[in-house]
């Protein structure tokens, strides 16, 4: 039962859990025992539609056969070597290919060490030391991106993190994200390094740049000479195979990934400019180093993912799933405001427009959580945080999937 796996948990990890949005869940985490395709099945015996999909890199769903299939012949052949394997040019290949700005890529394991490493590496470039975020984006958790972070940083309400020296954070610029004036007054009076910024903010739920904010920063950044970090760890490979720069038509001079890359196993990469990226060890001078970087399990499941991805349409089939839904969630009563970029989208109750984090925060929390509980209820799990956003699958394109969530929306959707 999840009430006594909850109840030892406590006794050995911080808060219940290892990574602080799980025990956002109400009144307490349910544990997992099983996925498959669009379903979780938990330890009390119940099965849900999951829309949270490890939080995006399930992109074909859970326990997709043709990654499984590889993941295991990979195994029969071993799983860690500390050298080179074949596979890991294969998927530089397929990513360089569809995401042309990345010339030159390192394979490193997680968001986190990919915008951190990306960062040191602008630095390194630019012989610079600040950079320049936006509120509310989402970097992962090492002390660069911990100044006014979303995703579950703002869920618990630390936004900035207690142990970050001083020193750190007179090196972290911060504007409102959309807001191009504050941009380009920092860039034009301060010494940045990089800007970095989620192309679509996908860990405040969902916000979209506004028309013109992207190109922005890449005008402004090229004036004074400031490197432009993509950091497409949610949007790579999501909203288009090219990421957030191909379905904007802007080209970064560094991207970050994770998630979809690794096919649910752990990753992060970043890439960019072939003259940046030969700043690194062992051909430059900023150093990176991983034992498990290139790890060739997920190599593989990165590589089968994207070659599902190629075959079968996905981006348009999650999409249509995630219209569905939406054209639903619009007809509830209670005031409301939903952002969707292509499949990934959240929705936002008691107030009229979330284009920055400032706005998201307005929203009604409480109302969001009372409908994710009521959804759970009725055989939905959608994030537990109002701070995350929404995914949809391959493994949701599927006549009974989106109509169990319908009725369950409509089933929900009493707030008031
Ligand atoms: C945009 C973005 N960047 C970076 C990260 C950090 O990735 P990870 O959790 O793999 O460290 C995340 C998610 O956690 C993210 O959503
Ligand atoms: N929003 C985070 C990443 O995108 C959620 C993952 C986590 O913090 O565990």
């Amino acid at each position: 039962m999840s009430s006594e796996l909850w109840k030892e948990a406590l006794r050995y990890f911080p808060g219940g859990v290892n990574s602080p949005v799980r025990a956002a869940v109400k009144p307490y985490p349910f544990y997992v025992s099983q996925g498959k395709g669009a379903y979780i099945y938990t330890e009390d015996g119940n099965s849900l539609i999951d829309y949270v999909l490890g939080y995006g890199p399930l992109i074909l769903g859970h326990a997709n056969e043709y990654v499984k299939e590889k993941v295991i012949e990979q195994i029969e052949k071993g799983w860690l070597f500390g050298i080179p394997s074949r596979v890991e040019i294969e998927l530089a290949r397929k990513i360089s290919f569809h995401m042309p700005s990345i010339e030159k890529i390192r394979f490193v394991n997680s968001g986190t060490e990919a915008t951190m490493n990306a960062i040191r590496l602008a630095r390194g470039y630019t012989k610079r030391d600040k950079i320049l975020k936006f509120n509310g984006n989402y970097h992962g958790a090492h002390d660069y991106a911990l100044v006014d972070a979303g995703s579950a940083a703002s869920e618990f309400g630390v936004p900035n993190s207690e142990g970050i020296p001083q020193e750190v954070l007179k090196t972290v610029i911060v504007c409102e994200y959309n807001d191009l004036q504050c941009v380009e007054k920092k860039l034009k009076n301060e010494d940045i390094a990089a800007v970095i910024v989620e192309p679509v903010m996908g860990n405040m739920g969902v916000i979209p740049p506004e028309k013109g904010f992207l190109k922005g920063l890449r005008e402004f950044t090229s004036t004074y000479n400031t490197l432009l970090i993509f950091d497409e760890v949610i949007t790579g490979f999501r909203l288009s195979m090219g990421g957030a720069q191909e379905y904007f038509g802007v080209s970064a001079d560094l991207t970050t990934l994770g998630k979809i890359i690794g096919g649910g196993f752990p990753i992060g990469a970043f890439g960019g400019k072939r003259e940046i990226m030969d700043m690194l060890t062992p051909s430059g001078k900023v150093f990176n180093a991983g034992t498990f970087n290139a790890n060739p399990i997920s190599m593989t499941a990165g590589l089968a993912t994207l070659e599902v991805m190629e075959r079968e349409n996905v981006i348009e089939k999650t999409t249509y799933v995630a219209e569905k839904v939406t054209e639903e969630l619009e007809r509830i009563k209670y005031p409301h405001v939903i952002n969707r970029v292509k499949n990934m989208f959240q929705i936002f109750f008691g107030v009229e427009k979330v284009s920055n984090a400032t706005e998201a925060r307005r929203a009604k929390k409480e109302v969001y959580l009372k409908f994710q509980v009521n959804l759970m209820k009725n055989g939905v799990y959608f994030p537990p945080s109002q701070f995350e956003s929404v995914f949809t699958s391959l493994a949701h394109y599927d006549d009974n999937v989106i109509s169990d969530t319908v009725l369950a929306i409509k089933k929900s959707s009493e707030l008031s």
